[in-house]
């Protein structure tokens, strides 16, 4: 019997996205779509834990699984190994659910679904209950890359281009960081209400609401979970935007008349805020490949009261020769590997591979050089990923940079916070760490063409 589709329990919801993620899908869509099912608050929050950390902590489960399972991991069945990790995740991670209850939920999911793993599942669950305490790790000082990949569960390669790349202590708190709970950082629509405004209604509404670390318009929700069915959510007054994605409008530079090119900007995030710091005035052109993801632009410049923004579809790697030096300020937010919002998107840590990074490195290079061309003398193009990976971000300016003699990096430092200063490297480049700035891993080049 394969997973059904009609009334489930939060286990049950967890099992069926797993399943779907690993054939491919987004995990936060899949929630999503199994949230317009009949659910309480507490049911969806405890699915969302699942979910996220049966996918977050994967080498790490498997790892515990195999060391007291008799059937090896690889050859279990693919429904009863993931009943298995739901079932490890809350064993090792939520202090809450006694072990009884975690045994029952996984032996009543194992009869439903692999009648006759019902008996496995209990011993394999009660074996790790009693063994949690006692199971070995690779040495870290004599295996450290192989312990950080499996204590933390993340992929060989990641770990050791990272540790090639920035050392060992650094890997591990990066990572660290990047296995954190995400938190909801909004960005105020001032084009709606003020800071001051929302926050006071937010509070009445129920929410604890902090302050941003860089930006003024940016807030942090704590225990937000259903912050899409209040109603300032839905009159747009907020956005949920990483305090990075604020970052790299902001070294746009951008004035209240300007002309702006977004050249990849769907769902259309930074759009709006670019027109938001441009009081709604001037001109922006936001172009995104998929037609699609259009809908999702013109959707929110609705719901924001964001008029200044005309969406094209178009190949932003293929030149049109009708905006030729047109545009004051250029974005170019391009597709990227993502490693720097793991927390947000841990799917990332399976689905990228070592080898998309060469070809979004072309890919991107290409991006950035055709819509160059759209930038007036004076002008600005900022290039920006969320990735942590310098063969997608500063070489990919350098070789630009190189073969255009017309453009140079620009400073930064009166565009940004001055506690981001000393992260800055030749005046125009920035690069945040989630362990460092307590943000996502943004990248941000500001690039001014000089004839
Ligand atoms: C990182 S996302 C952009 C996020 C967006 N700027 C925001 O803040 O909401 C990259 C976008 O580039 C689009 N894209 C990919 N290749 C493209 C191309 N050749 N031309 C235009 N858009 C492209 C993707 O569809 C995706 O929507």
């Amino acid at each position: 019997m394969e997973i059904e589709k009609r009334k489930v329990n939060p286990r049950e919801v967890a099992l069926k996205v797993i399943e779907k993620v690993e054939k491919g899908s987004y995990s936060n869509l899949e929630l999503n779509a199994q949230f317009k099912k009949d659910l309480s608050e507490q049911d969806k929050n405890l699915a969302t834990e699942l979910v996220y950390g049966v996918i977050k902590n994967r080498i790490r489960i498997d790892y515990i699984i195999s060391k007291v399972s008799s059937i090896s991991v690889g050859k279990l069945d693919n429904i009863v190994l993931n009943i298995l990790r739901i079932g490890v995740y809350q064993i090792l991670f939520l202090d809450k659910i006694p072990s009884y209850a975690v045994v029952n939920e996984s032996v009543k999911l194992a009869k439903k679904y692999r009648k006759f793993s019902a008996g496995f599942v209990n011993a394999v669950l009660r074996n790790v209950i009693r063994k949690i305490n006692e199971i070995e790790y690779p040495d870290e000082k004599k295996e450290p890359e192989r312990f950080l990949s499996i204590y933390y569960s993340f992929p060989k390669w990641m770990i050791a281009r990272w540790m090639e790349l920035y050392g060992y202590e650094f890997t591990k708190e990066l990572i660290q960081a990047l296995n954190e709970k995400p938190r909801l950082c909004i960005r105020v629509n001032t084009l709606k209400v003020s800071v001051d405004e929302l926050k006071t209604i937010l509070e009445k509404e129920g929410y604890e609401v902090n302050k941003g670390y860089f930006i003024d318009e940016a807030l942090y929700l704590v225990k937000a979970h259903n912050f899409t069915d209040s109603e300032s959510f839905m009159k747009g007054y907020f956005q949920p935007q990483d305090e990075g994605s604020l970052l790299v409008v902001r070294a746009l530079g951008v004035n209240k008349k300007d002309r702006v090119l977004d050249a990849a900007a769907a769902p259309g995030g930074k759009t709006t805020y670019i027109a938001q710091l441009m009081e709604n005035e001037g001109q922006i052109i936001a172009w995104d490949i998929h037609p699609h993801r259009l809908d999702l632009i013109d959707k929110l410049c609705e719901k924001m009261g964001v008029s200044i923004v005309k969406t094209e579809q178009k190949d932003a790697a293929i030149i049109d020769e009708k905006y030729t030096a047109y545009f004051d300020k250029v974005l170019v937010d391009a597709p990227c590997s993502g490693l720097g919002v793991i927390k947000r998107k841990p799917d990332i840590k399976w689905s990228k591979k070592a080898e998309d990074i060469l070809l979004l490195r072309n890919e991107q290079l290409k991006l950035l050089k055709t819509c160059s061309n759209y930038v007036k003398p004076g002008g600005v193009i900022v290039y920006s990923t969320c990735t942590l990976e310098p063969g997608e971000n500063e070489d990919v300016v350098y070789s630009f940079l190189m073969e255009n003699k017309d453009f140079q990096l620009d400073d930064l430092k009166p565009l940004l916070p001055e506690k981001l200063h000393p992260y800055i490297k030749n005046k125009g480049i920035l690069q945040t760490f989630p362990h460092i700035h307590g943000i996502d891993g943004f990248f941000i080049a500001r690039i001014k063409r000089v004839k």
